[in-house]
């Protein structure tokens, strides 16, 4: 329990109406969560403005209300705090409710396109073998020690967010890993953190339905960065064109890692095979578990960090070594008689794709074929519909086109703009399937004759088939295990 002049401690108001000692023991940001004492933040959303939910909220028993606007009708027993953005007000409000459990804790931040949930799920297990209680924030889960706490969002809203740290506070967390989407930056949901550390992987093509401009979307990742004090550290990914961008303002200390060119953390790939990677970091040559090029970024990032926060170089590589795959992600499922593999991916970008099918083309036999299932999921950014489905054919011996989460468009429409993308020339390989579990049976049973890879990419983790806003149970390594009769 707070009072309003707790929670806004040092945040900056417009105006405060009505008692600012009331006491709240709740935040929210839906009108519909709302009781007694609670505080209800009115935001700007993308689909409606949390402004014409005041009057409910106070029906339903609100005391405080955090607004940018003023609502016309004041109520006398409401207490008002106006502010210029709900959003970034409610950021450091969060933090103060929870007792700012973000500067008890080491919390270190990845953002990019591509990578965050492996190399957080990574750090969180490698730290967890050096001995630390870990909190870790994922678009696969969240966890605390050994409780798995279901996540929605890849990044919570602010309140959400700092419960699940202070949770972590109260466990005896010493770290906290947690992917920062480019999302969570615009909205705020990350405001007021303190960070000891931040990474960036790598920018590509995605969520310009959000960004609208590639520049917004730099600008969005950059915005992590800029935020960071001075006692933090940045650890970026240089042999990205924009790696450089990502810190030019930020008063972290900056750290680099490269596979081609001078950095803090320089790395080598010795060889990359089905087996995993030999790799040279550092100037000890080590093996590990992940397979990829992509993978080796991963892994440097993972290094560099746990090196910036104070760890023994012998034992992170020693550690390191036998770090698994993350869930979903190349997510490898052999039939009994070893002679078909089944590669489950969250590759949902075009260049998570085109990675993964360089891989895959790398790492396997000569003779082997290679069968791609990709969909694109609907409510989402339809420019990489085909752009995903040329990289799948350009890539790939054979195509199945079918759908991913459809969410609320119609998958018909969603495969027409995939189809847009498939060269003249591999019409013939190429072949449209809208229900998934029919596409990745049709795969295994009439084109892997010969002990070929099936690449079903786009869900990894995922265990539903989100269709009009109903989640369906589905999981592609489910369908591939039944399918291998495992
Ligand atoms: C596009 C987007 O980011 N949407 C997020 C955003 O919702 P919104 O701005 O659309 O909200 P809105 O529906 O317009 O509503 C505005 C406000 O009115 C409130 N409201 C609404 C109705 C009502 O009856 N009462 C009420 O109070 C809402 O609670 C909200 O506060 O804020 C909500 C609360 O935090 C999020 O749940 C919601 O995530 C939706 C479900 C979503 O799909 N988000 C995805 C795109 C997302 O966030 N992805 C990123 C990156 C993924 C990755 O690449 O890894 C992530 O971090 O997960
Ligand atoms: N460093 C990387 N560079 C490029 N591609 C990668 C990298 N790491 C993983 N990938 C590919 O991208 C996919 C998504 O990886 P991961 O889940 O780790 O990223 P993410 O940034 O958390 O994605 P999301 O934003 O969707 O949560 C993987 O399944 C793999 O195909
Ligand atoms: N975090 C990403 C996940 C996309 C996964 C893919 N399966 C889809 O549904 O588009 C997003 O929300 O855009
Ligand atoms: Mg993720």
């Amino acid at each position: 329990m707070k009072t309003v002049t707790q929670i806004f401690q040092q945040v900056k108001t417009i105006s405060v109406l009505g008692n600012p000692e009331v006491e709240i023991s709740q935040l929210t940001i839906d009108s519909r969560q709302v009781g007694p004492q609670t505080l209800f933040a009115a935001l700007k959303g993308t689909q409606t403005d949390g402004h014409s939910y005041i009057e409910k909220a106070i029906e339903l028993g609100a005391s405080a209300i955090l607004c940018q606007d003023l609502p016309e009708v004041i109520h006398p027993n409401v207490t008002y705090i106006q502010v210029s953005d709900s959003a970034e007000s409610l950021g450091y409000a969060s933090s103060n409710f929870y007792d700012n459990p973000s500067s008890k804790l080491k919390l270190v931040g990845i953002t990019g396109t591509n990578g965050k949930t492996t190399t957080v799920t990574l750090l969180f297990r490698l730290f967890r073998k050096l001995g630390y209680r870990c909190g870790l924030i994922s678009t696969v889960q969240n966890q605390i020690d050994d409780t798995i706490i279901p996540s929605t969002h890849t990044t919570p809203d602010s309140i959400n967010l700092n419960k699940l740290l202070a949770e972590m506070v109260e466990a005896g967390c010493t770290y906290a890993f947690m992917e920062v989407s480019s999302h969570s930056v615009v909205q705020h949901r990350i405001t007021g953190l303190s960070f000891t550390g931040a990474i960036f992987s790598n920018i590509t093509h995605d969520h310009l339905d959000f960004h609208k401009t590639f520049d917004n979307y730099i600008k969005a990742k950059k915005g992590f960065f800029d935020m960071l004090p001075k006692t933090a550290f940045a650890l970026v990914n240089i042999d990205d064109r924009r790696g450089s961008v990502m810190v030019q303002n930020t008063k972290a200390s900056i750290s680099t890692y490269s596979l081609e060119t001078l950095a803090t953390v320089k790395g080598r790939i010795v060889s990359d095979s089905i087996y995993g990677l030999e790799m040279e970091i550092d100037n000890k040559e080590v093996h590990f578990q992940l397979i990829g090029t992509f993978n080796a970024y991963n892994l440097m990032a993972i290094y560099g960090a746990a090196i910036l926060l104070g760890e023994d170089k012998d034992e992170v590589l020693i550690n390191m070594s036998s770090l698994q795959t993350a869930p979903g992600r190349f997510e490898q499922i052999v039939s009994p008689d070893t002679r078909k593999v089944g590669i489950v991916d969250y590759a949902h970008t075009p260049d998570a794709l085109e990675n993964v099918l360089k891989t895959i083309k790398q790492i396997k036999d000569g003779n082997q074929q290679v069968i791609t299932i990709v969909g694109c999921g609907g409510n989402r950014d339809a420019t990489k519909r085909p752009i995903m489905a040329k990289i799948a054919c350009e890539l790939s011996d054979k195509v199945i086109l079918t759908s991913d989460n459809p969410r609320f468009e119609d998958p018909e429409e969603i495969l027409a703009q995939m189809q847009k993308g498939v060269p003249p020339i591999d019409f013939k390989k190429t072949k449209t399937i809208i229900d998934r579990k029919e596409a990745i049976h049709f795969a295994i049973n009439e084109l892997s004759e010969n002990g070929d890879i099936i690449l079903v990419a786009g869900k990894g983790h995922e265990t539903y088939q989100d269709i009009q806003g109903v989640k369906h149970d589905f999981d592609d390594r489910v369908i591939i295990r039944e399918a291998f009769g495992i």
